[in-house]
């Protein structure tokens, strides 16, 4: 069996004659942390087909109907998930998987998420007063819109493993009625090179690649010498500490969230779910630093909100149940709210770049990072410490440059996430290491409990979705394309909480009884 650094070299003599599904080998430059990983089956087979159609026979011949059961699949990948946390040294005395809330804390998320819909579906948002939702009456309908999705017993399964590490296990199945292993359709979309870790090519975006040079000196770097001499202390608390950079940092930049109605802005910590209090979805605003491998806390501490995304912690499968929407992503856990999930990855892209290149046509699966007038990071790159230089150069970057992550080729299952008019999921910015702008990782953040089965949506935000092929599907009771009556769709904030608190609750109830059932 190859390695992963052998198959790699082995692509590398294959990528002059390879379409754009192998270019990026000669020149990424990766900048976040990739997983451990340990080849599975087929992986040098599938890299090595350097065209869509090679590739897509290579995974037409591993095509299979296989008999699925969803209960069976459920529970074990939660006692997977269980015994993870328990043998993980930080998360094991420090995170809490299934974090019980008050009913006051279920309100404030439904408030929020409510106030989200009503954005996303272009409405003025209208704050109802704590505690108006108390009485009102719920749509018996709306136990029609739970968002879990329940797949057929017989599954056509495409791949064991898109991902090729063994230590990362994702499945892709197709369940459209009346498709057969011999007329499966797959299209280019699903033959991408899975990745964890953002890359950039450094010809093509030079002065990305002299920011991060200048970024490894001393002064540009931020990184703390936190760490515990106390090896009995189980956490480094680095959140909170006053003399630690990151922590500073990190505090610094949440404070540009607006939280509405006096509350404090959300949190990015390690352990902790972050909870948004800000009207506005708008996720330039939520951003945050974290601790890294260059610390002395080797980013083991309280303050690395990258920490669970880096470790995997929720298994999911990509699927395919409706034609017009393609291919999705769904948990196969429950994902407690506030829960940074998974970094958004793939090629780091500035608009300048891709204006000069006439095939750049990606714009369906990439994700805008920065904003080319960045007022906000202009001004936190001018409080910092860096030398003159790479301050000019940061500033430089974030007045002109609009910068994107593009992860069509080249990327993880995060792109595979559908929009939503009700999204269970945000991105937010965390920086690593220091201010540029290849150091930003989106991170996808749970803004709902989101139960075993259910597909992972963001919002792609109104200009996106005018732009969807088809009229949206996301079925949601708040959909702008939904059948649901005027009432459901144009319900007040405070009806609209009620409405999410109540599908949160069945969904709850339902994942608890299945688990019992199982269990006890
Ligand atoms: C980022 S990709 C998501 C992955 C894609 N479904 C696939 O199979 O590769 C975005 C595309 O998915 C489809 N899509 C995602 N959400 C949708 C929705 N709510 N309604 C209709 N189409 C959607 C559209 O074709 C859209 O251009």
């Amino acid at each position: 069996m190859m390695s992963a650094e052998e198959t790699m070299e082995a692509l590398r003599e294959f990528a002059p004659e390879a379409d754009n599904m192998t270019q990026y080998l000669t020149s990424n430059v990766e900048t976040s942390q990739p997983l451990p990983f340990e080849v599975d089956d087929g992986f040098a087979e599938y890299t090595k087909a350097n065209t869509y159609d090679k590739r897509r026979r290579v995974v037409k011949n591993s095509v299979e109907e296989v008999e699925y059961d969803e209960m069976k699949q459920q529970l074990s990948a939660h006692e997977e998930m269980i015994e993870k946390i328990k043998s993980d040294p930080e998360l094991n005395s420090n995170y809490r998987f299934d974090a019980i809330y008050d009913d006051g804390k279920t309100r404030q998320i439904c408030r929020v998420l409510a106030q989200r819909t009503m954005i996303s579906q272009g409405r003025k948002v209208e704050i109802a007063a704590c505690g108006e939702d108390r009485h009102i009456q719920v749509p018996e309908s709306i136990s029609e819109y739970q968002t879990t999705y329940v797949p057929p017993e017989k599954r056509i399964q495409i791949m064991k493993n898109v991902t090729f590490n063994k230590k990362d296990v994702i499945p892709v199945y197709s369940d459209i009625a009346g498709e057969t292993v011999e007329s499966i359709s797959i299209p280019n979309s699903l033959l991408f090179d899975y990745t964890d870790a953002n890359y950039f090519n450094q010809t093509a975006e030079h002065n990305l690649a002299r920011a991060v040079k200048m970024s490894e000196e001393d002064k540009n770097t931020i990184k703390c010498n936190c760490c515990t001499s106390d090896p009995d202390k189980k956490v480094i608390r680095c959140y909170e500490n006053r003399n630690c950079p990151c922590f500073i940092m990190n505090e610094k930049l949440q404070k540009f969230q607006k939280p509405m109605n006096g509350n404090l802005p959300a949190k990015f910590t390690s352990f902790e779910p972050i909870h948004f209090t800000s009207t506005d979805i708008h996720f330039y605003q939520h951003m945050g630093f974290a601790c890294s491998e260059l610390c002395g806390c080797e980013g083991k501490c309280t303050n690395n909100v990258l920490m669970i995304p880096n470790k995997r912690l929720f298994p999911v499968e990509m699927f395919r149940s409706n034609e017009k929407l393609g291919f999705g992503v769904r948990s196969s856990v429950l994902i407690p709210a506030g829960t940074p999930v998974i970094e958004f990855v793939g090629e780091i892209i500035g608009e300048q770049v891709h204006m000069e290149n006439a095939n750049w046509n990606n714009i369906e699966y990439s994700y805008q990072v920065t904003y080319g007038k960045d007022d906000v990071l202009k001004q936190v790159v001018d409080n910092t410490k860096f030398s003159k230089n790479y301050k000019g150069l940061l500033k430089d970057l974030y007045a002109n440059i609009s910068y994107y992550l593009d992860p069509t080729v080249c990327g993880n299952y995060a792109r595979m996430a559908s929009h939503s008019c009700a999204a269970n999921m945000d991105l937010v910015r965390v920086f690593q290491k220091s201010l540029s702008p290849a150091h930003i990782h989106l991170v996808m953040v749970a803004v709902t409990d989101i139960f075993p089965g259910t597909p992972i949506t963001i919002d792609y935000g109104n200009d996106y979705a005018t732009r969807l092929k088809t009229k949206c599907q996301c079925g949601t009771f708040a959909c702008t394309n939904g059948t649901e009556s005027r009432e459901m769709k144009n319900a007040s904030h405070a009806e609209l909480t009620r409405y999410h608190q109540e599908l949160s609750q069945l969904e709850r109830k339902k994942w608890y009884n299945n688990l019992k059932v199982h269990f006890l």
